[in-house]
């Protein structure tokens, strides 16, 4: 099995706050996900996209899968994402985020390069950043386990796990402004970004 040949997609969510279906965001002209799944292609093989509209990647360079467990937020996403995985370590991004950073992205595989953990994830404060993140194919049972009773967050499992964790100020040498880890979850947030016009 490759360690590091695929990334997931998440973009089978809800979309409730921004009041439209997210795969469908467009910033100059493009769809975020046809954006993330070009770039994705320069370090990975492998593109997995976990949706409800599997259609609406028929003509791009991905796999399109559907939840196996569903209605369970963004986990749900993640373990579709990985029972499809052929690597290892997948990386796994959402389709709301505008960024993909692949120098941190090589830099998170070195942290785990011969490693074998549950995956590698940055500290935000107290918090975790779930996305652009590596998990592992190993984590598939305690992700089933853990959903199946009742469980929602990613950060209350991962604690239980055995993840890498890259300290903020390090990952802010990559991406001094956070942008790497924006998402947009209202129509707020994607003026804020397009008017900031910073990027990094
Ligand atoms: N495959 C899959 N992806 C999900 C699911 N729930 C959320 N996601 C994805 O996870 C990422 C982060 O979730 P949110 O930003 O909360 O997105 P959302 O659930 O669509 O939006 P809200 O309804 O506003 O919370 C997005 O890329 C979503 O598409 C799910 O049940 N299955
Ligand atoms: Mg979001």
């Amino acid at each position: 099995m490759e360690r590091f040949n695929s990334a997931i997609i998440l973009a089978g969510g809800k979309s409730s706050r921004m009041g439209y279906n997210k795969e469908l965001i467009m910033i100059d002209e493009k769809r975020i996900v046809n954006y993330q799944i070009e770039a994705l292609h320069g370090i990975f093989d492998e593109i997995i996209v976990v949706t409800k509209n599997r259609e609406f990647y028929n003509d791009l360079d991905c796999r399109a899968v559907s939840d196996i467990i569903e209605d369970k937020g963004p986990f749900g996403g993640i373990h579709a994402g990985l029972v499809a995985s052929r690597s290892k370590y997948s990386y796994v991004m959402a389709c709301d985020m505008p960024v993909i950073n692949t120098a941190y992205i090589n830099f998170m595989k070195k942290n785990i390069y011969q490693k074998d953990v549950d995956g590698c994830m940055t500290l935000y404060g107290d918090h975790i950043e779930p996305f652009n993140a590596f998990y592992s194919k190993n984590i598939v049972m305690d992700i089933e386990e853990y959903l199946y009773g009742g469980g929602y967050s990613i950060h209350k499992l991962v604690k239980t796990l055995k993840f890498i964790y890259i300290e903020e100020n390090k990952a802010r040498r990559f991406s001094p402004n956070w942008e790497m880890f924006i998402n947009f979850n209202t129509r707020e947030d994607i003026s804020i970004y397009l008017g900031s016009g910073s990027s990094d």
